[in-house]
């Protein structure tokens, strides 16, 4: 008999609590060498935790993780590091304003490297570079790189302190679809060298196309470990969920009524004089959800924050905006977030760390953000507390928010339960307009499907939605029409049921699609 090899990663019974959560309960995990292997599961299931566990940030109340067969205590991240365990962050931790080979070289000079000088840094990450299809220049500014270039020079750094087994936590949230293929190659580039890769994703799509094995968690628990090529999408959700998901939005067709929302030429100059908005016009009616395509970065994230009634600080406006016939004013008083709700329009910013929740305050609080002066929340002149919480608790349940604590701080919650905290504190509220941003980044399946549900009754109560997301797949299944936003201006409109992924991209890229491409009925 021969022997197998030993496995990249093995762990055995590890545990992890915060307090009352467990957040890991006895965990065995057997990665194999040369393997992509997926991680999934629902917000809040642990999958961050475990990973953190095995990079030396947290360490496990209970367990075993052993490395090539042999056993390791992995007390930081330096000890991962000589493990031959690399991090690929959701959160890139690179330092802006150095350069490529800086920030590749900067932190590495362990006792192995011993601080290489930089002409010998730099040809040993061109020969880097160009093994794995992962160009960056190496003098480029990291500000000045796009994020799928950061993410590059993130796995870059990986490899430079010779990392056999690489973690990526949802790297792909962030990507555009071209930059995400680009990803994938550059990942089954890596295998092929004989690299271990760790991918947790919410997405069944990445899993099914790039892995080779995957794991599923659930409440804190590993709930099953199968071959991708042996499952899909459909058994992968309900393990994940514990019950059937419909994979597709089910939706009546809508019935739009009188425009609720008009912008006609919308122009934006920022604090640096560049022109971000164009002249926007559009329409969105009562009972309509509007689809926002583009690639993020082309003047989505201006358009949203302006409606919103929160302007970049030095922004130039130009335009007219109505809400149910009325113009809205588009700057100065009247025009901050707390007059926009008032005049009904909820908000979901797209970035939910930074502008739709404070982080050290608590569940119920956030829940109740910007809605804290309603009638229903007042007791003489007094907040009511007490009518707050009651009311954050059934938004907790309905939304199923995890765990169910309204005390506990919103950066306590993983990243899924946090965007639930916000969707329902702005869906609930029943507005005429509601603006949201990216809807469902970092969340998991069934929240999706719970998420898109939510949107979609909103609509069919006769509200309007306007609806900003870099996933098109979102887009196409939600929109009743869409729009494709290029370098500020919109390059598009297209029916969902006539739009294609390639004619989308094509626009998103900023291109016309070929006529002849229209096919029958378009003339
Ligand atoms: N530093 C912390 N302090 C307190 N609780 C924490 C901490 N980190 C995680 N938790 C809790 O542990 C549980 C597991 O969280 P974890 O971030 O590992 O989940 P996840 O599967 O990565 O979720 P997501 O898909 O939403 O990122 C959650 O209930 C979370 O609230």
């Amino acid at each position: 008999m021969t022997a197998t090899p030993a496995p990249a990663i093995e762990l055995r019974g590890i545990s992890k609590a915060f307090g009352p959560v467990q957040a890991n309960r006895d965990i065995d995990l057997v990665v194999p060498r040369g393997t992509i292997h997926g991680i999934i599961g629902e917000n809040g299931a642990g999958k961050s935790t475990l990973m953190s566990i095995l990079y030396g940030f947290y360490r496990p109340d209970a367990g075993e993780i052993l490395v090539g067969g042999k056993p390791v205590a992995i007390a930081d991240s330096q000890a991962a590091i000589r493990a031959g365990i690399g991090m690929v962050f959701q959160h890139f931790k690179l330092v802006q304003n150095f350069t490529v080979l800086e920030n590749v070289v900067l932190g590495a000079e362990d006792g192995r490297l011993l601080r290489p000088s930089l002409s010998r840094a730099r040809g040993e990450l061109k020969r880097l570079a160009a093994e794995y299809g992962l160009q960056v220049d190496p003098d480029a500014l990291v500000e000045e790189l796009s994020v799928g270039h950061q993410q590059r020079v993130e796995i870059l750094k990986a490899l430079y302190r010779r990392a056999d087994i690489l973690i990526l936590d949802e790297p792909t949230g962030v990507l555009t679809p071209a930059e995400a293929d680009h990803l994938f190659r550059i990942l089954r580039g890596l295998k092929d060298e004989g690299k271990t890769i760790i991918l947790i994703t919410h997405k069944l799509r990445e899993i099914m196309e790039i892995t080779d094995n995957v794991s599923v968690m659930r409440r804190g628990e590993m709930v099953a470990s199968v071959r991708t090529a042996e499952t899909g999408p459909a058994e992968l959700a309900e393990l994940m969920v514990g019950r059937k998901v419909l994979l597709r939005v089910d939706k009546p067709p809508a019935r739009p009524g009188a425009p609720v929302l008009e912008v006609r030429g919308l122009r934006m100059v920022d604090a640096e004089g560049v022109e971000r908005l164009r002249g926007i016009d559009l329409e969105i009616r009562a009972g309509e959800i509007l689809g926002i395509a583009g690639v993020a970065g082309n003047g989505q994230t201006q358009l949203l924050e302006i409606l919103g009634g929160f302007p970049e600080a030095g922004a130039r406006l130009q335009g007219e905006i109505r809400l149910g016939g009325r113009p809205l004013p588009l700057q100065g008083p009247g025009a901050d977030g707390r007059a926009r709700r008032r005049a009904g329009i909820g908000h979901v910013p797209e970035d939910r760390q930074a502008e739709g929740l404070i982080m050290d305050f608590t569940a119920w609080e956030n829940i109740a953000f910007g809605y804290h002066h309603a009638p229903e929340f007042q007791r003489g002149p007094l907040m009511d507390n007490a009518a707050i919480r009651a009311d954050a608790m059934g938004k907790i349940q309905r939304f199923d928010i995890r765990p169910p604590n309204p005390d506990l701080a919103a950066k306590s919650f993983s990243g899924g339960n946090q965007q639930k905290i916000v969707v329902a504190r702005e869906v609930e509220r029943n507005p005429e307009l509601l603006l949201i941003g990216q809807p469902t980044r970092g969340v998991d399946i069934g929240a999706i499907e719970f998420i898109h549900k939510r949107i979609v009754a909103l609509r069919d109560a006769g509200r309007a939605v306007l609806l900003v997301s870099v996933e098109l797949d979102e887009i196409m299944a939600l929109s009743d029409r869409i729009l494709v936003m290029f370098d500020g201006h919109i390059m598009g409109e297209r029916l969902p049921a006539e739009a294609t992924t390639g004619d989308l991209g094509c626009l998103m890229a900023g291109v016309e699609p070929a006529r002849a491409d229209a096919g029958g009925g378009a003339g």
